[in-house]
């Protein structure tokens, strides 16, 4: 009797343990299907040194979407004082042959930036307020309060023009001038712009300080202030911690993940910060999930090559070194045969 009660909790512990190992392993908590929002033509390029043509801005917007992403972050309406990498945002935002399944958000950092965001024909903005006090004012000039007084103008206009608000978090784990952000000042940013109407609103850790534990820590704050379903990870790699970051947003439920073609980017106002977690790498981690997100590498790869030349630069995606190089090899064998 004894015998056969210890078989039956060994028994339990196995398949226990097995499910447990199967649920991390083998994606049962994952989502079945991510959107991938591309910031590469925003956020990617309004950190460059060197002045980047309008058509090459819209090219690259066109490849993204030709290689499958449906979410493309265009441009922002900052003053061009602030930003002048992106002064010519009303152009991009007309020159693009818009697709009618792929969204071009853009910034507005207030009213006059809203405003002219409509006059260009954009149909989804974004609003970016901080979790730290010294980067509100650093990155826009105003408290935080003061910002969710813009985003509250913002957000009622936007309403009103029956244009959709999606909200960033800059510094939700770290900030460049306060260090650590307790995951409760994240989440108190967070819930209020959900409050002011924003259908979603991303996680930044701007300056790439996160790791798994702190990520976990303030998505774990996050989801008890607002609905899962409308957060979303924009995670920087400065430290290389990008794909794992990413990785542990989607084990706490978040199917909504920020990437930057390339590698590419930083904020201006974030010194030090590399650009956001690679499309290329979080694709390729994805796709080894068997998780859904529409996008086809090969064409990515060309858009991350296309743009990288145009910079004069080498991709730092992960994924693009590799399959550049495999390429190169299978062309360089195909000469040799
Ligand atoms: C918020 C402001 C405008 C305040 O800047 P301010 O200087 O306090 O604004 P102001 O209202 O006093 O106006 C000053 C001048 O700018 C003009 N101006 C004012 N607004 C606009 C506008 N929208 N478009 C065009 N012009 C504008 C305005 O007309 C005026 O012109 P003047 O009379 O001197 O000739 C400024 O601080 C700004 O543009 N900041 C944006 C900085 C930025 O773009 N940072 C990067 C994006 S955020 C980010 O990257 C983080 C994120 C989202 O990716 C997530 C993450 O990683 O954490």
């Amino acid at each position: 009797m004894l015998k056969a009660k210890r078989l039956l909790a060994l028994k339990h512990s196995i398949s226990w343990r097995y499910f447990s190992l199967g649920t991390d392993f083998l994606g049962a908590r994952l989502p079945d299907s991510v959107t991938i929002v591309e910031v590469g033509p925003r956020d990617g390029l309004q950190n460059e040194k060197q002045t980047i043509p309008t058509e090459v801005k819209v090219e690259l917007i066109h490849r993204l979407g030709h290689a499958g992403l449906k979410v493309i972050e265009a441009t922002s309406f900052v003053s061009p004082k602030w930003v002048p990498q992106l002064a010519d945002s009303a152009d991009v935002l007309q020159q693009i042959n818009r697709h009618p399944d792929v969204r071009y958000p853009v910034l507005t950092p207030n009213m006059k930036g809203l405003q002219r965001a409509l006059e260009a024909g954009a149909e989804e903005v974004a609003i970016f307020a901080a979790a730290s006090e010294t980067f509100s004012r650093r990155n826009t000039n105003c408290s935080i309060d003061e910002s969710m007084k813009r985003f509250t103008d913002i957000c009622q206009a936007a309403k009103e023009a029956r244009v959709q608000v999606r909200g960033y978090v800059s510094c939700a784990v770290g900030c460049p001038y306060e260090g650590q952000v307790a995951p409760a000042a994240a989440a108190d940013v967070a819930a209020r712009l959900y409050e002011l109407g924003c259908y979603e609103v991303s996680m930044g850790d701007t300056n790439g300080v996160g790791t798994p534990a702190t990520v976990a820590a303030m998505f774990q704050a996050c989801t008890k202030a607002l609905p899962v379903k409308a957060l979303a990870a924009h995670m920087h790699d400065t430290y290389g911690q990008g794909c794992a970051n990413v990785l542990t947003a989607l084990q706490m439920g978040v199917s909504v993940v920020d990437t930057s073609v390339a590698g590419l980017g930083g904020c201006p106002y974030s010194p030090g910060a590399q650009g956001n977690v690679a499309t290329e790498d979080v694709v390729y981690m994805l796709s080894g999930f068997g998780i859904h997100h529409g996008v086809d590498l090969d064409k990515l790869v060309d858009a991350s090559a296309f743009i990288c030349g145009a910079l004069k630069r080498d991709t730092m995606a992960n994924v693009s070194q590799a399959m550049l190089a495999a390429r190169k090899r299978s062309e360089a064998e195909a000469l040799s045969a």
